[in-house]
C-alpha cells in the first residue's frame, strides 16, 4: 500500500475516537452512514462533471482534486464500515491478469 494511503488510514482510524466538533472526519462518523454515502454521491458526481471538463479544457486538474475527495470520502465510507483500505487493494490485486471481459463472460 502507498505510504499516502497508510498513513491516511492511520488517522481516519483514530478520528474515529475524536470529537465531532474537533474534526471532520469524526463529524461525519457521528452524523452516520447516510451522511458519508451522501457526500460520497455527491463526489462521485463532482468527479464525473469534472472529467467531462477536463476533455473539453485540456486542463486535468480539477479532476484530479474531485477525484482525491471522492477516494477520501470512500475510505471515510470504508472505515465506518469497519474496513480497511488494504481490502480493496488486496480485490484489485486478485483480479490482477483477469481480463474483465473473460471475468464478465465467466458469470453469464
Ligand atoms: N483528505 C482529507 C480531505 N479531503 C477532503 N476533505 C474535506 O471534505 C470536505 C469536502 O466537502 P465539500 O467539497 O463538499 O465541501 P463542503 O461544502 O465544505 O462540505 P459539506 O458542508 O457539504 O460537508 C471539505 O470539508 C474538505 O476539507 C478532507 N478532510 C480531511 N482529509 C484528511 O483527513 C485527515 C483528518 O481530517 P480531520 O478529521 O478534519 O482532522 C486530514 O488530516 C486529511 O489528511
Amino acid at each position: 500500500m502507498s505510504d499516502v494511503l497508510a498513513e491516511l488510514s492511520k488517522v481516519l482510524e483514530a478520528r474515529k475516537q475524536a470529537e465531532a466538533d474537533s474534526s471532520y472526519v469524526a463529524s461525519l462518523h457521528a452524523k452516520g452512514l447516510n451522511k458519508i454515502l451522501e457526500k460520497v454521491g455527491e463526489e462521485s458526481f463532482e468527479t464525473v462533471i469534472a472529467a467531462k471538463d477536463a476533455q473539453a479544457s485540456g486542463d486535468n486538474s480539477d479532476v484530479i482534486y474531485e477525484t482525491a475527495d471522492l477516494w477520501f470520502h470512500s475510505l471515510v465510507m470504508l472505515s465506518h464500515l469497519g474496513e480497511k483500505p488494504e481490502a480493496v487493494l488486496e480485490e484489485l490485486a486478485r483480479r490482477f491478469g483477469l481480463s474483465g471481459l473473460d471475468e464478465k463472460a465467466s458469470r453469464n
